[in-house]
Order: structure tokens, then C-alpha cells, then sequence
């Protein structure tokens, strides 16, 4: 990659002024094309200049909040070696500040000050409300930081990484009778949606006294091709009780320059977008290209999946309900298995490419006897497989119950079925085969055809599981969560994602959890606990099964799987 003349680069420094000499900085993000590449690499700040590999990037200007934002301009000497293409996008750079015991991260998120640096402060009206202003200390500091692991080496204390605290701040940037600010929620739906726009704009009504605030209707395609509604506290009143979102949602149409020409004629300058990773990096598109028109415009990311597939915070909200909901029908299963004769019950959960909600219901269940996830593949027949472990299963205690999660076998399936490339939805998901169907079918057959009995009941309450409420522990977290984003906001940052992280609300840059999707991780002590207490098989010798199915497959007699007209019907 080359860097392109005229490459800015960002630095945030926690503790230090620009001025400092000699600071060692040593992440870099750098951002090509709308795709992010960490560097760590040592760097210095030197007279007030960025040394790196040799190469000297100029300040031109220091800006920001504070003087805590230093801009970088075109390599003064030569380019950097490793850096071959840059395309004149931006570099960040977050600090590594060497504390002598250990390293301290800093992945700051981005204010409107970086790119509007004589932008007017207000002092928080939170300061004259009664319910508020008996709390000690309610405001947030600048330098109150969340750490993203607190298991910590005592030799190295402060070595990590670190995000913003969330929360209210003793100064604002947006006077909140100029305020509009717009909410819109896209991709799938989740329990707790409802919630999370109420308190949106309860938080703006109420605490800052913001009063024009417009819901966007249908997801992103709403900004530009329907009409917004108003929304007030006595609008959103109840809407917590239902499931849902009053606004709608869509997948698909997001089109970034519509979308922020859509925000600029009907000058909206608060953006609150809830929606999982297609969501995210869809806020972070029009974060961005607000930021290069250098409109005061902040965007607040409040991250929303049922699949609990987001990186970086603690879980995402409705995830508890999720699996609360989910247990009603691994009960059904249970019952509905151990009533009769070699009964097998089958529930299929959602989680695409992440198996959370299976392996937390599992886990909360005790009555599951084999959980499939994504994450792991498995297959059916041979040592080792699925269906010696059902026969056994059946001898020892007369009934199974399997959860799987939708996600789950897919390559097996696709193997077995000769069937490639399902086709993917709006957004450009891939759309999947289903796998309860598949297993159930496939045990079916290989127990009639060994003459042996089998009494199979498949449930599949996946869309039952996220249509509800949310439960009381996610309303309440909901709370904070809507909360935390009209406060970053009214704050003047953009680009942030709201989020607990180790239980402490935190900003975070979008595009940090984005990077990639948060996926079970099978050699984590969790996974660990759930193999214990199922004892299923690990599916060890998954590529040997895979090879035999491939070779079956390929022999011209042998006809396609008989399940694909099952599935296909679908
Ligand atoms: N890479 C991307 N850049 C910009 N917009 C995107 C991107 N990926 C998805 N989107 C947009 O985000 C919206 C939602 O995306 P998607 O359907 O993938 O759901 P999601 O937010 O990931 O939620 P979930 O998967 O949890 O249901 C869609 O309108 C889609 O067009
Ligand atoms: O049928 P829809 O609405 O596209 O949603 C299905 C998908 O949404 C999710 O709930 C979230 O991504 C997945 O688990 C599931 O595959
Ligand atoms: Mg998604």
C-alpha cells in the first residue's frame, strides 16, 4: 500500500499536550476504502510532528477539544515502507502511552470539534434537573476510561485497551432547542427495540429538553423513499410492552449519499441508528461522509442483535429474553420427547453465523442432550456421529432432545444436498438451508432404514423468540443503552457505538465493532461447560465424514440426497 500525498492522520493523547515531545504512539488504524487495517507499529510524536518508519508527517494545525487532537499532513521525507496504498483516505492513530508499567491503549471516539474545532459549548441542563442534580458526581470526566479486560497481570496493570466512558458531560455541543434528531432501526427484529426508542426519546424530552424528534420509517430506505413521523413521550409511552419496532425496519437499501442528503433537507443534526453489524457499518458509511462534508451532524450507533454476534460489548440487549423465551420451547421439546417411545425432539434457534442463543439455552436448560452450533461442524453418520450418539442416547434414557442453531451444518448440507450458493437476502446475507428440517429427515431415514423406531417432534420457534417484549433485565438495559447514546450525542460525539463493556457503558469507535463478528468461541471455557454437561460428541472426525460424503456424492449411481425435495419445498 502506498500513502497517498496528503494523508491525514488523527492522534488523541489522554494524558499529554500536543506539545509533548518524544511520545511513544504505537496503533495505528488505517482506513482504506472504508475498511480498517490496525498497524502496531512504534511511532513518536516529535516537535510536534508524527515520526514513523523513518518518515516525518508534518503538523500542519492543532485542533480539537482541548488541544487534545493533532492532525498530520503529507510525509515530509519518504514514504513508509509497508504502507503501499492509501488512496488518500485518512490514518488514525491511536496513543500507546508507556505508563513505565505497562501500555495503555487509548480507541477514542470521534467529536464534531475534530473537524468543526470553534464549535459553541453549553452547560448540561441536567445540572438544574431535581431528579439529577442530587447525584454525586454525575457527570462524566474526560478522562474516565472504560478497560476493555480486567483480568490484569499485577506486573502489568495498565497494559490494554481502552474506551471513552459513557454518560452525561458537564458541557454540551448542541443547544437543544436547535436540536432535530431522527431514529431509525434496521435488519431483523429483537425484543427490546420498542424500549430502546422510547427511552431515546424520553432522554432527549426530559433530560436535555430536546422536542422535535422524528422517526424514520422502514429502515435505512426510509430516510429517502417514506414519509417520518413525530415522536414524543406520549407516543412512545407504552411501546415497550409490545414487540416489534413502531418505526418498521428493512433489510437492504441503504444508500449512503440519499441518506445524508435525506439528513441534510430535513437538517436533522442528531442521528441515532439501532441495528446489528450491516446496521453498524451502514451508520459508519454515513458517520464518515457527514464528517467529509464537515457538518455538525453526530451519528450514535446503538447496537441491536439477537444473535448476540457484535464484538466488543458485554452481550447485546434482548439476548436475555432470547434465551428466556427460547427455554419454553426446549421444555415443549423435552416433554413432548419423554412421552413417548424413542422420542427425538429437535429445536431449531436462530444465530446465523453465531450459536449464543443455543449454547446459552442449553446451558440454562440441563434438559438438552446435544447443542449444534455453527461454529462447530457435525456430521450424522459414522464413528463419532450424530446418529451413534442418538441410538445411544435412546438405549440409556429413551428420549433426546437436540437444539440447533440455524446457522449450524450448512457445508454439510449443501454437501449432501449437491446444493451451492442458496442466494442471499437485501443486505447481502446468505440465505440458509434449514438445518431442523434437514437433521430430522436425515435421522428419519437412517433409522428406517436400520428397522429401527424413532418418534421425532421438530419445533421451530425462531421468529416466536424474537417477536416479544424484552424481558425486565433487558428493558432496564435498554435504558441505559438509549440513555448513554443521547448523552454521547448531546456531548458532540459521532461515530460511536453505545455499549457495556466488562459492565461499564462505554463509547465505542463504530467501526471497532464491526472489524469482525463475535462468534462462540468452542475453546473458551463457556463451550467447555456446555460439552460437560451434554457429554455430546465433538465431531472430531468431521473432514474424514466430509471426504466419505464427497466421495458418495460423486459416484454417477448414486442419486442426491432424497431430503433436497423436503428442503427445497421449503
Ligand atoms: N457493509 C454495509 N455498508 C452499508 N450498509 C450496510 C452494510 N451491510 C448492511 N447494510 C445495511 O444495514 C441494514 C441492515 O443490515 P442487515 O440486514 O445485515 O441487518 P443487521 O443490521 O446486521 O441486523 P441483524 O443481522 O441482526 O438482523 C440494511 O439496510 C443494509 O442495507
Ligand atoms: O428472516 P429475517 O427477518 O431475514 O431474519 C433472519 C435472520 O435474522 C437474524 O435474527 C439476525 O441476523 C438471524 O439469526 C436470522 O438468520
Ligand atoms: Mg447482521
Amino acid at each position: 500500500m502506498d500513502l497517498a500525498p496528503g494523508a491525514v492522520c488523527a492522534m488523541r493523547d489522554l494524558s499529554q499536550s500536543p506539545a509533548d515531545h518524544g511520545m511513544q504512539v504505537s496503533l495505528f488504524q488505517l482506513r482504506f476504502l472504508g475498511s480498517v487495517v490496525k498497524q502496531r507499529a512504534p511511532a513518536r510524536i516529535r516537535d510536534g510532528s508524527l515520526v514513523w518508519k523513518g518518515t516525518t508527517y508534518e503538523k500542519p494545525c492543532a485542533i480539537g477539544s482541548g488541544g487534545k487532537v493533532l492532525r498530520f499532513g503529507k510525509p515530509k521525507l519518504s514514504r513508509p515502507r509497508n504502507v503501499t496504498e492509501c488512496h488518500g483516505k485518512e490514518i488514525e492513530i491511536s496513543p500507546m502511552i508507556d505508563t513505565g508499567a505497562g501500555r495503555l491503549i487509548f480507541e477514542d471516539v470521534p467529536h464534531l470539534t475534530d473537524w468543526l474545532p470553534t464549535l459553541e459549548m453549553h452547560p448540561n441542563p441536567l445540572k438544574h434537573n431535581p431528579a439529577y442534580s442530587a447525584v454525586k458526581q454525575y457527570f462524566v470526566e474526560d478522562d474516565d476510561v472504560v478497560a476493555r479486560n480486567i483480568v490484569i497481570k499485577l506486573s502489568n496493570p495498565w497494559e490494554g485497551i481502552y474506551f471513552r466512558r459513557s454518560g452525561p458531560r458537564d458541557k454540551i455541543y448542541f443547544d437543544p432547542s436547535e436540536v432535530r434528531a431522527c431514529i431509525v432501526t434496521c435488519g431483523g427484529l429483537c425484543p427490546g427495540l420498542n424500549t430502546v426508542i422510547r427511552e431515546i426519546v424520553c432522554s432527549l424530552w426530559t433530560q436535555y429538553g430536546v422536542q422535535d424528534i422524528l422517526g424514520i420509517v422502514g429502515g435505512y430506505r426510509g430516510f429517502y423513499a417514506r414519509n417520518t413521523i413525530r415522536l414524543d413521550p406520549k407516543i412512545v409511552n407504552d411501546i415497550h410492552k409490545r414487540g416489534g419496532t413502531i418505526l418498521g425496519t428493512s433489510r437492504g437499501g441503504h444508500d449512503t449519499l440519499k441518506i445524508v442528503s435525506s439528513i441534510a433537507d430535513r437538517r436533522i443534526n442528531q442521528v441515532y441508528i439501532i441495528g446489528g453489524d450491516g446496521t453498524q457499518k451502514g451508520a459508519n458509511a454515513i458517520y464518515e461522509e457527514l464528517r467529509r462534508n464537515g457538518v455538525k451532524v453526530a451519528v450514535a450507533g446503538i447496537p441491536k442483535t439477537i444473535d448476540n454476534d457484535i464484538d466488543v460489548i458485554d452481550k447485546s440487549f434482548g439476548f436475555d429474553t432470547a434465551v428466556e423465551e427460547a427455554q419454553r420451547a426446549i421444555n415443549a421439546a423435552h416433554t413432548e420427547a419423554e412421552s413417548v417411545d424413542n422420542g427425538v425432539g429437535v429445536v431449531k434457534l436462530m444465530g446465523r453465523y453465531s450459536g449464543y442463543i443455543a449454547m446459552y439455552a442449553t446451558l440454562a436448560s440441563r434438559d438438552v442432550d446435544c447443542c449444534l452450533i455453527p461454529e462447530v461442524p457435525f456430521y450424522v453418520e459414522g464413528e463419532g456421529g450424530l446418529y451413534e450418539f442418538v441410538q445411544n442416547r435412546l438405549r440409556e434414557n429413551g428420549h433426546v432432545v437436540i437444539v440447533v442453531a440455524e446457522g449450524a451444518g450448512q457445508e454439510l448440507m449443501e454437501q449432501s444436498m449437491k446444493w451451492f450458493g442458496g442466494g442471499i437476502d437485501a443486505s447481502g446475507n446468505r440465505l440458509l438451508l434449514d438445518v431442523g428440517l434437514w437433521l430430522c429427515q436425515n435421522l428419519k431415514d437412517l433409522f428406517t432404514r436400520r428397522k429401527e423406531v424413532i418418534n421425532i417432534k421438530y419445533i421451530d420457534p425462531t421468529y416466536m423468540v424474537r417477536a416479544i417484549p424484552s424481558n425486565a433485565a433487558d428493558n432496564v438495559y435498554c435504558t441505559l443503552l438509549a440513555h448513554s447514546a443521547v448523552h454521547g450525542a448531546m456531548a458532540g460525539y459521532s461515530g460511536f457505538t453505545v455499549g457495556p463493556v466488562n459492565a461499564r457503558h462505554a463509547y465505542i469507535p463504530i467501526n471497532r465493532v464491526t472489524e469482525r463478528q463475535r462468534r462462540v468461541n468452542t475453546s473458551d471455557r463457556m463451550w467447555a461447560r456446555l460439552l460437560s454437561s451434554t457429554n455430546q460428541p465433538s465431531f472430531l472426525q468431521y473432514e474424514k465424514s466430509m471426504e466419505a460424503q464427497r466421495k458418495k456424492a460423486a459416484k454417477p449411481s448414486e442419486s442426491s440426497d432424497p431430503n433436497l425435495k423436503v428442503i427445497q419445498n421449503l
